[in-house]
């Protein structure tokens, strides 16, 4: 069987049981130690073949260890390495070792003077980043941040919490990071994502089976993890065979999110797609949309007529809503008739005081509800988990999920999807200008597409996430949600 470690990530502690696993197996731990140095030696020199010195930043840890191997190996080359370690310099084990083996000169950190032509080697900590930085740590990596000088990182650039992508006080702003076997949630999450520069995935030789028994579904969005489930474009395909999405529309001055929606619906690949709009926002929809169809839905009566009609194959409703009681109701009889739901935005916030109605409306059956809030709106249905600070955007988006039964699509720079059973992806597709207006009612709107289609709600929400992300990259920056909906390429496309 091929394990794929290319979209895995592992947590820290999970790293540390791997290596434990990896050193119970006979392999020899003190070898992955070396290959990590080397590794880093390799990339610096790769990189900066001109640096006036080297400067190794060592901690008290394995990360520490990896510096020694590295300083070492940048030794022997006959450049300029000054070794400067922070806090009792490792005795025991491999790091103990890899120090012995180091034969220039070590001095304390607080010698430590930052000029520019240096570069730095963060060896400082990574894995086992403990706790915030003191006071004089933060003032010596803020004083390299400001020179500018590049930054190698071992791992994870000190003071990134490798589980959760906080900063812990301060933190090196690399240059690039090199890390081993995969990806860490730091180097995802951010604001650690942000700190990472660019990031080189180093096998030091520890095997994949080792590695992927000791993770816990947690991988980084990308194609093949749901290609098998989209819907198959067959040329006989009869529209209807592509489902038929209904997206609710508010009122009369706020029409624009839904018919982005819609739009983006019709171009991620729903057969039909038609919008649900009051009598007063009626006119206002039937003059703005072409092929996108518009019915009139005034009332919980209207709503069920047309849940009678089975081609109705998912819906999405939130964008633009507007009306709370109305988007209650609607939602609740959804449920009854077990569509699939895309709830967004006001969608969410309808069920604000009473977040349990809704969680139990979809409790049973196949998850077939799919939230997509933001940051605000998912504290609005899930306030103890946003308020727990020990809590990563992962540990959250799943905990949400298994609460509500449904899939959670935790929006951002570093968009979290989650279901219930635990599974959970990272997003790192998403350029910086897909945070623009109506975006986010694009995205309801392909997912919905996706679960008209009938894809599983995970793979649907994953699928939209990630095309989202890639319609933005390639519009480029200046782009507007409209753009965003004629980039969206066909399944075909998708590599
Ligand atoms: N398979 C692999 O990926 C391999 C990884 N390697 C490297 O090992 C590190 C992890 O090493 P570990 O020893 O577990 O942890 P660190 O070196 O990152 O840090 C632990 C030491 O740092 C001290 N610490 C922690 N937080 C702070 C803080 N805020 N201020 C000061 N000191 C701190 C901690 O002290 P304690 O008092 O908490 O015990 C430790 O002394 C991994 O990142 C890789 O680089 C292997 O080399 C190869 C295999
Ligand atoms: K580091």
């Amino acid at each position: 069987m091929h394990i794929d470690l290319e979209t895995l990530v592992v947590t820290p502690s999970e790293m540390a049981g791997i290596d434990r696993a990896a050193a119970d197996s006979g392999l020899d731990s003190f070898a992955l130690m070396e290959r990590a140095g080397q590794a880093v030696a390799a990339v610096a020199l790769r990189h900066h073949p001109g640096a006036l010195r080297f400067v190794v930043l060592a901690g008290p840890g394995n990360n520490g260890g990896d510096g020694y191997v590295a300083a070492r190996a940048l030794l022997k080359t006959g450049c300029t390495v000054e070794l400067f370690a922070f806090g009792p310099p490792p005795t025991k084990g491999d790091a103990g070792r890899a120090r012995r083996r180091y034969r220039g000169l070590a001095r304390p950190f607080v010698d430590y003077q930052p000029m520019r032509g240096d570069v730095v080697i963060d060896a400082l900590f990574g894995a086992g980043l403990a706790r915030d930085l003191a006071e004089p740590l933060c003032a010596a990596i803020e004083r390299v941040n400001s020179l500018a000088i590049p930054v190698i990182a071992i791992d994870l650039p000190s003071g990134i919490d490798g589980r959760t992508g906080a900063v812990r006080g301060a933190a090196f702003q690399a240059e690039r990071t090199v890390t081993f076997m995969c990806r860490k949630p730091g180097h995802l999450l951010m604001p650690g994502r942000s700190f990472c520069g660019s990031l080189e995935i180093y096998d030091i030789g520890i095997p994949a089976r080792i590695v992927s028994a000791a993770s816990h579904h947690l991988r980084v969005n990308e194609p093949h993890l749901w290609r098998m489930s989209l819907p198959s474009a067959g040329i006989d395909a009869h529209k209807y065979g592509h489902g038929h999405l209904g997206v609710f529309s508010g009122g009369r001055l706020t029409t624009g999110a839904a018919r982005l929606a819609a739009g983006a619906g019709l171009k991620a690949g729903a057969g039909l797609v038609t919008l649900l709009s009051p009598a007063e926002a009626a006119d206002a929809n039937a003059a703005h949309v072409t092929a996108v169809m518009v019915r009139q839905i005034d009332n919980l009566a209207a709503l069920r007529t047309l849940l009678s009609d089975p081609r109705f194959s998912a819906f999405a409703l939130g964008p633009g809503l507007g009306d709370f009681a109305r988007a209650r109701n609607y939602v609740l009889a959804l449920a009854e008739s077990g569509r699939p739901l895309v709830l967004d935005a006001d969608g969410i916030t309808a069920f604000r005081d009473e977040p349990d109605r809704l969680f139990h409306a979809f409790s049973d059956g196949p998850i077939r509800l799919v939230m997509t809030p933001h940051a605000g709106e998912f504290a609005r249905l899930f306030a103890d988990l946003a308020d727990d600070a020990t809590l990563s955007k992962v540990d959250r988006a799943r905990a949400a999920a298994l609460r509500s039964h449904a899939v959670i699509v935790l929006k951002g720079a570093d968009t979290v999807i989650a279901a219930p059973d635990g599974r959970a992806l990272i997003n790192a597709n998403a350029p910086p200008w897909l945070a623009t207006a109506g975006s986010g009612d694009v995205l309801s709107g392909v997912i919905a597409a996706h679960l008209a289609q009938g894809m599983p709600a995970f793979e649907a929400a994953a699928a939209g996430v990630w095309r989202h992300g890639a319609a933005a990259a390639a519009a480029g920056s200046g782009m507007t949600a409209e753009d965003l909906i004629n980039f969206l390429n066909g399944f075909d496309q998708i590599k």
